[in-house]
């Protein structure tokens, strides 16, 4: 059995959303703009377009969010729609299948509607094809009948707002992005903006917490305010458990001990597959397969569960001979990295070296 052996079936630090998220975060919402913390740039765009909707009396042009999972897309489009104090209708890519879904959806919507349609990137074709008529014209074909006898019914739309979003705008095709007339791009937030979510959400479950201890629990947040929320429930627990329920730089500290999240973010799988790079690899290069192997994961779960946040955090690099490790990631495991630790360009030989290891 290896060393790191655990089940990750259920990280705190996943930024898609369990149950327990979607059942808390509705009430966590922000509501209204002034009250959505961070994206300065999306936010002040957004203002603008949304003020010269209202100044016209018109609908304003479709907008498309993108961005990493959690960083509060849906809260934005539910706002767009607060807003603009139109009614929102909620759907996603992969719940419109058939072109007919999305027409029963488009022809129900009333004037001035926000439609909501999260992961747009996963819908069908025949569905986005319908969709760029709708957008563009407010107007759809219903094809009647099938085989030669179908005909298409032209069926007019009342002007609606699309507000689509995406973790790929890079998978959208383009006739689709150039429908958009505003795309807001998300990015990961600044300690001190998720501080003040977390502060804001503690403030709404009515628990106690001081600067510090909001500090503590959003620098391990990744960046991400539903891991910020997640981990505030997390510790509220061990403050309500172990001690008077005041959540103090301490406490924050402790519990967040207790779910192995540590002062960076990373979790246990994050660490192990460190650990084994550093310990076990030196630093890398190292392949893949068996950094997985030694961590007793699948390749997969080590590429796409661990890996982007370590890059991100620039503890790992992929490069085309391995894995390597960083000297920041010596530094955070708190171990003294080899006297030769591979510089520059390293001698193929160690690609023959890892491609062996792979095979092993
Ligand atoms: N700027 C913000 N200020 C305060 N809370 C926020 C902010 N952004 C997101 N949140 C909170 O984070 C949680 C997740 O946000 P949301 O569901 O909008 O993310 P998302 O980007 O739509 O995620 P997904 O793509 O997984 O659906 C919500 O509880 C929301 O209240």
């Amino acid at each position: 059995m290896s060393p790191y052996d655990f089940d990750h079936a259920d990280r705190i630090v996943t930024a898609a959303a369990d149950g327990e998220d979607q059942a808390v975060e509705a009430a966590l919402r922000p509501k209204l703009l002034d009250e959505f913390i961070g994206q300065e740039r999306v936010r002040e765009q957004l203002s603008l377009v949304l003020q010269a909707a209202r100044k016209r009396g018109s609908a304003p042009d479709h907008v498309l969010l993108s961005g990493p999972p959690g960083l509060g897309k849906t809260t934005l489009s539910m706002i767009i729609a607060a807003e603009l104090n139109a009614p929102i209708r909620i759907t996603s890519g992969p719940a419109i299948q058939h072109a007919g879904d999305l027409a029963a959806i488009l022809s129900s919507l009333t004037e001035g509607e926000v439609l909501f349609l999260d992961e747009i990137h996963r819908m069908s074709r025949p569905a986005e094809e319908m969709l760029y008529m709708a957008m563009e014209d407010f107007r759809v074909d219903v094809i009647v009948g099938k085989g030669p006898g179908a005909t298409a019914i032209p069926l007019e739309l009342p002007p609606f707002t699309l507000v689509g979003a995406t973790t790929r705008a890079g998978l959208l095709p383009p006739p689709l992005r150039d429908r958009f007339g505003f795309t807001g791009h998300m990015e990961f937030y600044a300690p001190a903006e998720l501080q003040r979510v977390v502060h804001r959400s503690a403030t709404l479950l009515d628990v106690e917490i001081d600067p510090a201890g909001a500090a503590e629990i959003a620098g391990r947040s990744r960046g991400t305010p539903r891991i910020a929320n997640r981990l505030l429930r997390r510790v509220r627990d061990y403050a309500q458990v172990r001690h008077d329920g005041v959540i103090t730089q301490e406490i924050a500290a402790q519990a967040l001990q207790v779910y192995e999240v540590d002062a960076r973010g990373l979790d246990r799988l994050d660490r192990a597959v460190l650990d084994a790079l550093l310990r076990l690899f030196g630093g890398g290069p190292v392949g893949l397969s068996t950094l997985a192997v030694a961590v007793g994961e699948e390749a997969e779960t080590v590429e796409e569960v661990a890996e982007p946040f370590l890059v991100r955090e620039g503890l790992l690099a992929r490069t085309p001979r391995g894995r390597i490790a960083t000297a920041a990631a010596w530094t955070h495991l708190g171990l003294t990295p080899p006297q030769t630790q591979p510089r520059g360009p390293v001698p193929a030989q160690g690609e023959l070296f890892d491609g062996a290891r792979d095979a092993g």
